[in-house]
């Protein structure tokens, strides 16, 4: 029987607290079942504490939301966009009922999470099996986007982002691409063949880096350019060329979790910035690659914990935006939907990717990104 065609659009999102008496449920919710010990959590708490017990996530989804329904009215796409949260209200299961009243039979869902590994893709794929279940009869059927960490327009913004942040620090300074750290043993299992978490960031920052180095800057109101023709294909025009050297990059980890006898990504972020200033770097471009939007990861484990560390050591530290609303990021979301339902109608569809890994996949093939701690039912794959 073919399937329904795509009649909306669920944003997958993580949730975060929006009060102090939140965050204790929440960080249950989080960690339930993950063995996180007790002195992280309280670790963490206070993180949330210092913001007001607020994290910011749950409000740049509403307003991702409000954009990309936005973007969807402008191109004459009419698609309900809906919301909803592993974590915190409004649950996936509150989504699923709303979009069932509504009388939506089958959603594509976007992860707000733009690579694969199982916190970033099965676990939601888990979350959402056990919402539909909760539900009941009638709710609407699923199917996955493709992560877009090779879209332009994810990558663009960080490019933006960086090539300001090296106007403002001094020569020799270095791109430090930042993403969430993850047990080493999912990273080894994410993907179809394994690997894919730390490929793909390696990808997305790849391409970053050098189109932030041999980004043209003769238009941005820098004194050095004023003698150079604006606008004209000037070669010396570029940051590579006007800082001497192409700028060096490293990708490293942020919010390391677990028991210290499980082995994580590594270096941390703040270990990196000890070993750059040893080395005599003058400052770092942070470029917070792994994530969407400007959360609690950003906020207090980057410009907070990380650029105390930076100041400490006396580096110069600017933090590159997340892509956010940026109005190349929302495009690149109705671009997936599009595709996908050109895709299903059998028309070839048109898809614009950045990097060099393979084709990226809708629903996953079976044993892509395994559970660690067994086997659940989840939605949008093969297994
Ligand atoms: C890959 C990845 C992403 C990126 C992809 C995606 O976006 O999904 C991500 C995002 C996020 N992680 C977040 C918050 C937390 N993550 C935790 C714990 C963990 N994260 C993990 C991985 C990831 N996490 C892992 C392997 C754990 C260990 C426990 C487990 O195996 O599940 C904990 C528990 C405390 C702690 O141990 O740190 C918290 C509070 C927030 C919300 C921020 C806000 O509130 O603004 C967001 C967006
Ligand atoms: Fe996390």
């Amino acid at each position: 029987m073919p399937a329904a065609p795509i009649d909306a659009l669920l944003l997958v999102s993580f949730g975060g607290p929006e009060k102090p008496d939140d965050v204790v449920p929440f960080l249950e919710n989080v960690t339930r079942g993950r063995g996180i010990p007790r002195e992280r959590l309280a670790e963490v708490g206070q993180h949330y504490y210092l913001f007001g017990g607020r994290s910011p996530i749950n409000d740049q989804c509403r307003a991702l939301k409000k954009a990309i329904e936005d973007d969807f009215a402008a191109h004459d796409l009419d698609l309900p966009v809906y919301w909803g949260n592993r974590n915190w209200d409004p649950y996936l299961a509150d989504a699923l009922r709303e979009m069932r009243d509504a009388g939506v039979r089958r959603a594509a869902c976007l992860f707000t999470s733009a690579y694969a590994s199982y916190s970033g893709c099965r676990q939601y794929r888990e979350n959402l099996a056990a919402a539909l279940e909760e539900v009941g009869p009638g709710a609407p059927e699923l199917t996955r986007l493709p992560h877009y960490f090779d879209r332009p327009g994810f990558v663009e913004p960080f490019v933006d982002g960086t090539v300001a942040a090296l106007e403002g620090l001094p020569e020799g300074s270095r791109i430090v691409f930042v993403t969430h750290s993850v047990p080493e043993a999912m990273n080894a299992t994410s993907g179809p063949s394994g690997g894919r978490y730390v490929a793909e960031h390696l990808d997305a920052a790849g391409v970053a880096a050098a189109a932030a180095n041999t980004a043209n800057t003769a238009n941005t109101a820098n004194t050095a350019n004023t003698a150079n023709t604006a606008n004209t294909a000037n070669t010396a025009n570029t940051v590579a060329e006007r800082r001497g050297t192409p700028t060096a990059w490293d990708l490293v980890y942020c919010s390391r979790s677990g028991p210290p006898s499980q082995a994580w990504l590594e270096p941390d972020v703040n270990d990196h910035l000890e070993a750059l200033a040893a080395q005599g770097v003058p400052g770092v471009a942070v470029v917070p690659v792994g994530f969407v939007s400007d959360h609690m990861e950003v906020l207090y484990d980057l410009d907070t914990e990380a650029k105390a560390t930076a100041d400490r050591l006396g580096l110069a530290f600017a933090r590159v935006p997340t892509p956010g609303v940026d109005p190349r990021f929302v495009g690149t979301v109705r671009e997936l939907v599009v595709e996908r339902m050109a895709a299903e109608r059998g028309e070839a569809a048109q898809s614009s990717r950045t990097g060099r890994l393979g084709p990226v996949w809708a629903d996953c093939p079976a044993g892509c990104c395994p559970n660690a701690r067994g086997h659940r039912p989840a939605v949008c794959g093969a297994d």
